[in-house]
């Protein structure tokens, strides 16, 4: 594991925006963890001719071969990871009462913690997510595990030790001040340990389990270390009539969030699944964020987010797994699930809802880090961004993916093009041979 300076030649492929995917035959060279040239294979050989690279390892990739950008998560629980695939049978609010709440109890134990969350690490970086946006449980210690986790593994991480103050059955829930000292205390540990690639998140879990003064001192805390906040809204209709009796002063869940100053440029919210217009405009004007999560949407029965009125609204979007709501931690899925579930709301007669795959592939990407206010760093291949990137190869060993001698001849272009395609559909962790993050090789099956 080390920082060299690195030339990578070959296929290269990144968003500029939702509309514009960008597919070259090139070059890109990474400096200390940051992208500092990139351009065509004529130039690549004018430089290397010219020594500019010499003491660079340089990478020539096959035919077969091709550099992204690194998978963002907007959204995954690392504590309900033991649980992916299993009790999905009840909604929401029954769903977090029997199976979720019990499963985070137990990260009062910090060696639990640490197996889970070195475990739950590695296995996002061998899926290509350089970047999550995790929840961790209601404990200091435990969440603390998930950082360490993070640095030690060089993932980019944000960290969210949720806040509950609303008591439930589970008995897993805080008094109101001790949360607010152990949400401070939480930031500062995070803060303290001044890792470039990890910060905190202040984590109310939803309006459902926090009070309203609890959430006013979370919005202190947040804007006291300027640090990002995260939540749900609006992902199931039995949740939404809850939060709407508990706060009856409020017109609209939005309005619960907005009362407590918690809907701000920093803040990414999770689901968004039934957002009136009026949500969603304010959400909007505030510049929040929001994490589609098609998977659990899908198996809690919440909903089909209607994804692209969200991003009508001109709201940033990335992806989220969610898990365990959600039952696959890869976002490849979380690709795949996004045309799905927009494909259905298409077919259900909402024209032009359905997104193709290079729309779902830029959420991915460039629009997860501008979700998570990351876009000057990462999600693309402009040059004095950090270089977080992942190294695919379509036929490599063991791959889904077969190739069929004989089969139409291509251009360069249609060739390179259709290898991305044929990834983003029947891709998995097999195809993802390397992977960096911020020039670190966190993983190499090459
Ligand atoms: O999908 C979800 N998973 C959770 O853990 C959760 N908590 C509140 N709302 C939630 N939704
Ligand atoms: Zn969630």
């Amino acid at each position: 594991m080390g920082k060299k300076n690195i030339v990578f030649v070959g296929i290269l492929a990144s968003s500029d925006s939702l509309e514009k995917l960008k597919i070259n035959y090139g070059y890109i060279a990474i400096e200390q963890g940051k992208i500092t040239k990139t351009g065509s294979i004529k130039e690549f050989e004018r430089l290397a001719e010219s020594g500019t690279f010499s003491g660079y390892q340089i990478i020539k990739l096959s035919a077969n071969q091709f550099i992204i950008p690194g998978f963002v998560d907007c959204h995954t629980h690392a504590p309900q990871f033991p649980n992916i695939g299993l009790g999905l049978d009840r909604p929401l609010l029954e769903w977090l009462a029997k199976y979720t709440f019990p499963l985070e109890k137990r990260y009062k134990d910090t060696e639990f913690a640490a197996k889970v969350y070195d475990q739950v690490v590695q296995r996002l970086l061998r899926n290509g997510t350089t970047t999550a946006c995790y929840f961790g449980s209601l404990h200091v210690d435990g969440t603390l595990e998930l950082v360490k986790s993070a640095i030690k593994h060089h993932q980019r991480a944000l960290i969210g030790k949720v806040s509950m103050n609303k008591e439930n059955d589970a008995g897993y829930y805080n008094n109101t001040k001790q949360e607010l000292a152990d949400v401070e205390t939480f930031v500062k540990s995070v803060i303290s340990y001044q890792n470039e690639l990890v910060e905190p998140v202040v984590t109310p879990r939803f309006a459902v389990s926090c009070d309203k003064e609890l959430m006013d001192g979370l919005s202190e805390i947040a804007n006291k270390y300027n640090s990002k906040i995260q939540s749900h809204i609006s992902e199931n209709l039995s949740e939404i009539e809850y939060v709407l009796q508990t706060n009856p002063d409020c017109k609209s869940y939005g309005d619960v969030y907005n009362k407590s100053q918690i809907l701000n440029n920093r803040c990414i919210m999770a689901h968004a699944v039934h957002l009136t217009d009026e949500e969603l405009t304010l959400l909007s004007a505030k510049g929040v964020s929001v994490a589609h999560c098609p998977a659990s949407n899908t198996r809690l029965k919440s909903g089909l987010c209607p994804v692209r009125r969200i991003i009508d609204s001109n709201i940033t979007v990335g992806l989220g797994t969610d898990v365990a709501g959600g039952d696959n931690a890869s976002i490849l899925d979380a690709i795949r699930r996004t045309m799905d579930v927009s494909t259905c709301l298409e077919m259900q007669g909402r024209p032009k809802y359905s997104l193709n795959w290079r729309e779902a592939f830029y959420l991915a990407t460039l629009g997860g880090a501008q979700a998570l206010n990351l876009g000057d760093r990462i999600g693309n291949f402009d040059v004095g961004k950090d270089f977080d990137a992942l190294l695919v190869d379509v036929y490599a060993k063991g791959s889904q993916i077969d190739q069929f001698a004989g089969a139409l001849e291509k251009t360069d272009d249609e060739h390179a093009v259709e290898l991305l395609e044929k990834f983003i559909f029947l891709g998995d962790d097999r195809n993802i041979v390397q992977v960096y993050v911020k020039g670190n090789l966190v993983k190499d099956t090459l």
